[in-house]
């Protein structure tokens, strides 16, 4: 393994026995030449590897293989095939319960966890009290592990993993279970051991947390890599595909409820506000006899029904552009062809950073514009007006035509294009307007002296 690998796996495998019932499994350990279990493959021929000082989420569905992984990493679990090599000291804070004694205290584990990372009894004591700062937990310290709450375990577990120097730093999800200040020192503390240096490996179901600390991911399906690259990447075909799926969920729900083919869309007319808006005469600079071709790295899905044909930014002035201005108004324009008909419709469009963290965006059943009923053929060139809250930087964004199904909650996706357009916001002309957050809204700010 080269010098700069931190971790690398070659064709991981694991297959775990499954039985019917407890006693097949005794059955099996009193007559070993007989099978009384099935074969379960969690992994199956997993290879990359993970250069040292970067940071690789790895994300999937219960039941990937995400914490087999991560276990065969941390040699908790052997592969039944394959090789793993990891090079560099690991602290790992997997699932509850794993690592400390419950019988013993805080103070104990910590020193024992210490211990087993090669840290002297001096070097423990020189970071003892660092170690039960950051736990924070008062004199629970000196209780035994198994009175606490699962949010001290975690704390605690935490605060002693960072503490051993680690060179690999392995976090399975664990961070939920605190509160939320803690989950907020933990992240802060991770991007501080980033930015020193050490390698993350970092389990999440939470794709904000992924695309904002991780530099690459590996999307685990069914034990297998479905994809592996950079973070926004990766994390967006996980959103596509599970997107796909609620898609096919809702189409059978309702398909078992109505009729039709599509949702009956009388209810949402019922409970929303009923804005029977005609659209304004939108001056047309979208294509709409031809599909347009999107930004490179522009990936569409949806169930059909409705085809995007073009989106394009325009400028204050209404005319095509790669660059917008520091909070000055800009739109969003697109055309959609529909080729089936429909009760009503949505549009929406999220702006993303180039992390692929989603920063703003509406849809017309947030804004409560409801749109009358289209039918097959029929194109369509909707338009979204705003100010430009972004700071100065490039940005992407992604834009949908959706069904709603319950307002501002479930809505099948008929066609979405996301990175479909990548723009710039310049910075201010006068450097005095600039403001240090990714975006601005418009405030009202006061003073009183109330004294002196
Ligand atoms: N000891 C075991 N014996 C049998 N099957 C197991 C064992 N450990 C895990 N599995 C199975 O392997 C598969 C992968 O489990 P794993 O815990 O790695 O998934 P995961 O991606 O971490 O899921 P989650 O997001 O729910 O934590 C699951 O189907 C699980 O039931």
């Amino acid at each position: 393994m080269g010098e700069k690998i931190a971790i690398s796996l070659n064709n991981v495998s694991k297959c775990f026995k499954r039985y019917n019932r407890p006693v097949d499994r005794l059955k099996e350990i009193l007559l070993p030449h007989k099978n009384y279990g099935q074969e379960f493959w969690a992994l199956r021929n997993i290879s990359f590897e993970i250069i040292k000082g970067e940071t690789m989420g790895i994300i999937g569905r219960n039941g990937a293989g995400k914490s087999t992984l991560l276990q065969i990493i941390c040699k908790t679990l052997t592969p039944t095939s394959g090789e793993v090599q990891v090079n560099g000291r690991v602290a790992a804070l997997l699932e509850l319960g794993a690592g400390f004694n419950p019988e013993f205290t805080g103070r104990e584990n910590v020193y024992m966890n210490g211990a087993i990372m090669g840290l002297s009894p001096q070097e423990i004591d020189e970071r003892f009290d660092k170690v039960a700062a950051f736990a924070d937990i008062g004199d629970f310290i000196d209780q035994s592990v198994k009175t606490y709450s699962s949010g001290m375990y975690v704390r605690l577990a935490f605060a002693s993993a960072i503490h051993v120097d680690p060179e690999i730093l392995i976090v399975d999800e664990a961070l939920a279970v605190g509160d939320m200040f803690f989950q907020a020192k933990c992240m802060a503390r991770m991007r501080e051991m980033m930015d020193n240096g050490v390698t993350v490996l970092f389990v999440s179901h939470d794709i904000g947390s992924v695309k904002s600390l991780c530099q690459r991911c590996t999307f685990l399906e069914q034990g297998e890599i479905k994809s592996i690259g950079k973070a926004s990447q990766v994390t967006e075909t996980y959103v596509s595909t599970i997107r796909h799926e609620t898609n096919q969920e809702l189409n059978k729900q309702i398909a078992q409820t109505t009729n039709s083919d599509y949702p009956p869309t009388d209810n949402f007319l019922d409970t929303t506000k009923k804005i029977q808006k005609a659209l304004p005469t939108i001056s047309i600079v979208v294509n709409i006899d031809r599909e347009t071709e999107f930004a490179e790295g522009a990936y569409r899905y949806g169930d059909g029904g409705a085809k995007i044909l073009d989106i394009k930014i325009l400028n204050h002035a209404h005319k095509i552009a790669n660059h917008i201005e520091y909070k000055q108004d800009f739109f969003i324009q697109a055309a959609i062809l529909f080729e089936k008909s429909f009760a009503t419709f949505c549009f929406g469009y999220l702006i993303k950073d180039l992390k692929g963290i989603e920063l703003i965006g509406t849809t017309t059943t947030t804004e409560n514009l409801e749109i009358p009923s289209v039918n097959a053929g029929d194109i369509y060139v909707v338009e979204a007006k705003t100010k430009n809250t972004l700071n100065d930087g490039i940005y992407t964004i992604a834009f949908g035509v959706e069904l709603p199904v319950t307002p501002n909650q479930q809505h099948i996706y008929l066609d979405l294009v996301d990175n479909a357009v990548v723009f710039k916001v310049n910075p201010p002309e006068n450097p005095l307007d600039k403001f240090w957050s990714k975006t601005y809204a418009p405030v009202t700010l006061d003073f009183a002296k109330i004294h002196g």
